[in-house]
């Protein structure tokens, strides 16, 4: 088992303080904790966000698209769960109905495409696997574990006039202009297989009851989520994430809950 690196990234939309169990430098506005994919497994990034203002509203490319645009063999389909939100907190994911492409544009130029979102209430466990292509935009005031492919491809169409890059026209060839399918939501607790991919998936596993790997053989990466997690002993704290040369022969213990990430395909 190996514990993996942490790197903290500044975002405009970050936060001052992170949980003190990350230990982050004060005076910085940390948005993204990234957890350094270790060499044996460099397919998966796994990072905690921390949103106080609502991120760009953007769209990733899939493999096929990030290889014809000449950007690298990966796109970037990710996934979300609510590690905590604030009262009332939301995050935008697909349109409320389906749009043209020109009518997203115009929308995305004159800012009115954060009307044209669906914007879904969250709390502290939802799930959501964001498939390349979907317009999403993560709200203020919720913080999140993200596991997504390992490319850093993000194509911007709005960014509530901050001075950063907008991507409009890249967004243009990838961005579904459609309603988020339900079916790609999940909740802890409810379901076991929270996302199960082409390129990845994703369980919440119970340390006592860890009957939804069952069948799990290989790398795999281990972010817990709640109590006290240990591998072959070793605790796993919350702010960690682990890796683990094969699933299958290690001995989870502890009285929490695990999310478990594995490649696919
Ligand atoms: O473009 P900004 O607003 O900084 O957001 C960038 C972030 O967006 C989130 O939705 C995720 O895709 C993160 O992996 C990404 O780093």
């Amino acid at each position: 088992m190996q514990k993996l690196e942490r790197k903290f990234v500044e975002k405009v939309w970050g936060v001052d303080r992170l949980p003190p169990v990350f230990g982050a430098p004060q005076d910085v506005r940390i948005g993204e904790v990234w957890y350094d994919p270790p060499a044996e497994l460099q397919s998966l990034l796994v990072k905690a966000l921390f949103a106080s203002e609502r991120l760009s509203v953007q769209a990733h490319p899939s493999d096929d698209q990030a290889q014809a645009m000449g950007l690298g063999r990966s796109g970037k389909s990710e996934c979300w769960v609510i590690t905590a939100a604030e009262d009332g907190a939301t995050i935008a994911v697909g349109f409320r109905e389906r749009v043209s492409p020109e009518a997203m544009r115009s929308a995305a130029l004159d800012g009115s495409i954060v009307d044209l979102l669906e914007w879904h209430p969250v709390e502290r466990g939802d799930a959501f696997y964001i498939p390349a292509g979907t317009v999403h935009a993560i709200g203020g005031g919720v913080s999140l574990i993200e596991v997504q492919q390992n490319t850093d491809i993000t194509f911007r169409l709005y960014d509530y006039g901050r001075p950063r890059e907008l991507h409009l026209d890249d967004a243009m060839q990838v961005a579904i202009t459609e309603p988020y399918p339900s079916h790609y939501r999940s909740r802890l607790g409810e379901d076991t297989q929270l996302v199960d991919s082409e390129h990845f998936r994703l369980a919440s596993v119970a340390t006592n009851e860890t009957g939804a790997i069952a069948e799990w053989i290989g790398k795999a990466l281990l972010i817990p989520f709640e109590g006290r997690a240990s591998v072959d002993g070793v605790e796993l704290a919350i702010g960690e994430c682990s890796f683990v040369d094969d699933i299958a022969t290690v001995e989870i213990g502890g009285d929490g809950l695990l999310l478990v990430a594995q490649p696919q395909g």
